[in-house]
């Protein structure tokens, strides 16, 4: 291994309490909301397909120009009660909110710009009432925050010269200010999900990621910090040069899951997957016809999938500039939270159960007790299940207790029945099992 002073500061899955409920919440929510709901992804009468909230690069629109949109942001139906009970019903565990995105406008009066909410007809402190309406609802906070800040005169791509150099660190101390002003205003907070940091110049300043890893480790102990902030010595990211995970959980899977089969290294370590419910929407886009639009069952089947790999899956929500939802995604929330009030029992605290995958679903497992989590039922009606060496079947049964017969086929083999009636949708058998048999 070759010495860094930038690298993984630890190897193998962090043990803490904290850790524990991270990775035990398993299902959360993204929130994107900026200024970019206020023109959805139309910019002078011309609709743009990409993403919503990069608008001001596809349309080449200035900073200056771009950020007057503030003049707009009044959101008269945000209600961040209402949010709070949506997330609660849809029985997400914690919810990742865009503190700032690219664009720079802030959701929280920062001292440090003048692009914040406080300087929008809004006025009030839309971050403090979200944190606190989630929180009163036991919902854990999580800040994503974009480091690529498009507001900030000072921001470089790359570093080329001694005035990139100089202005490129007092961005950096910009942006420290801003960290410790989140963290000292909302001491709640459980998770940093940085973004924005695939350019140069900050490949270049590796010290720098590490630096802010421990800075709000040391104010927030316990706080978790995804892997796509960091660089290592050689600008490395998520990885270090020796091929260690940093920061406590990979943030790679963006619109994109493991191999179920191939990806297996994956349950080494934590990891956290985050989805679009269009092809490409993070931010609210007035027009959702551009791309295919997954329905409730393929959100469902995402979160199972990742879940089942040993990772949190984050489904995301883009509110209006009114500060509704679209009716698409209240509905999506109800057809979620109706599943996981009845099968969540194999999401939350659930792990990778080192099964071979079968054809019909996934499995997950939370200590003894293993889940089949059936999405593709078979034409022969026996669901094939194949165990580890030494690992016997005992009992089948659904959660409402109903047994379903079990037989062995096959050393190690065996098939189960499907349910007497019919289930009309992906639903759980829960297996009794004897290890070392
Ligand atoms: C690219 C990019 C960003 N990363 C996703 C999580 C969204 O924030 C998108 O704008």
């Amino acid at each position: 291994e070759i010495s860094l002073k930038y690298g993984a500061d630890r190897l193998g899955k962090r043990t803490d309490d904290a850790m524990r409920k991270f990775r035990d919440n398993r299902l959360g929510a993204f929130i994107h909301w900026g200024l970019y709901a206020i023109p959805g992804g139309e910019w002078n009468g011309k609709v743009y397909n990409g993403a919503a909230e990069w608008l001001k690069s596809w349309a080449k629109v200035p900073a200056d120009e771009w950020l007057k949109l503030m003049d707009q942001w009044n959101p008269e139906k945000f209600n961040a009660k209402a949010w709070a009970k949506m997330a609660k019903k849809m029985g997400v565990k914690y919810v990742k909110i865009t503190t700032k995105h690219h664009e720079g406008f802030c959701l929280w009066p920062s001292k440090y710009s003048k692009y914040t909410v406080a300087q929008t007809p809004y006025k009030k402190d839309i971050l403090g009432e979200l944190v606190k309406a989630y929180n009163d609802e036991g919902i854990d906070v999580h800040f994503y925050f974009s480091v690529m800040d498009w507001s900030h005169p000072d921001y470089r791509y790359d570093i080329k010269s001694e005035e990139d150099a100089v202005a490129f660190n007092r961005f950096l101390e910009f942006t420290d200010n801003q960290l410790k002003e989140l963290a000292t205003r909302y001491p709640t907070v459980k998770d940093f999900w940085f973004d924005g940091t695939w350019d140069a110049s900050i490949k270049k300043n590796g010290w720098w990621t590490a630096h802010v890893e421990q800075m709000l480790k040391d104010m927030l102990p316990g706080v978790t910090i995804n892997s796509r902030l960091r660089a290592d010595d050689y600008g490395k990211r998520h990885f270090d040069s020796n091929g260690h995970l940093m920061g406590d959980y990979e943030s790679g899977y963006e619109r994109r899951l493991p191999d179920p089969v191939k990806d297996l290294k994956v349950t080494r370590w934590d990891w956290e997957a985050c989805m679009t419910v269009p092809e490409n929407q993070w931010g609210y886009h007035k027009d959702w016809s551009l791309s295919y639009v997954k329905t409730p069952l393929e959100v469902l089947e995402r979160i199972v999938h990742a879940v089942a790999m040993g990772g949190n899956m984050v489904v995301n929500f883009g509110p209006q500039a009114d500060g509704d939802f679209r009716p698409e995604e209240k509905e999506l929330a109800d057809a979620i939270g109706k599943w996981m009030q009845k099968y969540g029992e194999c999401i939350y605290g659930c792990d990778y159960a080192g099964w071979d995958k079968q054809s019909w679903g996934y499995y997950t497992r939370k200590g003894k007790d293993v889940y089949m989590v059936v999405f593709n039922p078979p034409y022969s009606k026996h669901l094939v299940i194949k165990t580890p060496k030494g690992t016997k079947v005992v009992k089948a049964a659904l959660l409402d207790g109903k047994e379903v017969a079990v037989k062995e086929t096959a050393r190690n083999e065996y098939n189960v029945d499907m349910p007497a009636k019919d289930p009309e949708g992906p639903f759980v058998i829960k297996l009794q099992i004897e290890e070392n048999a």
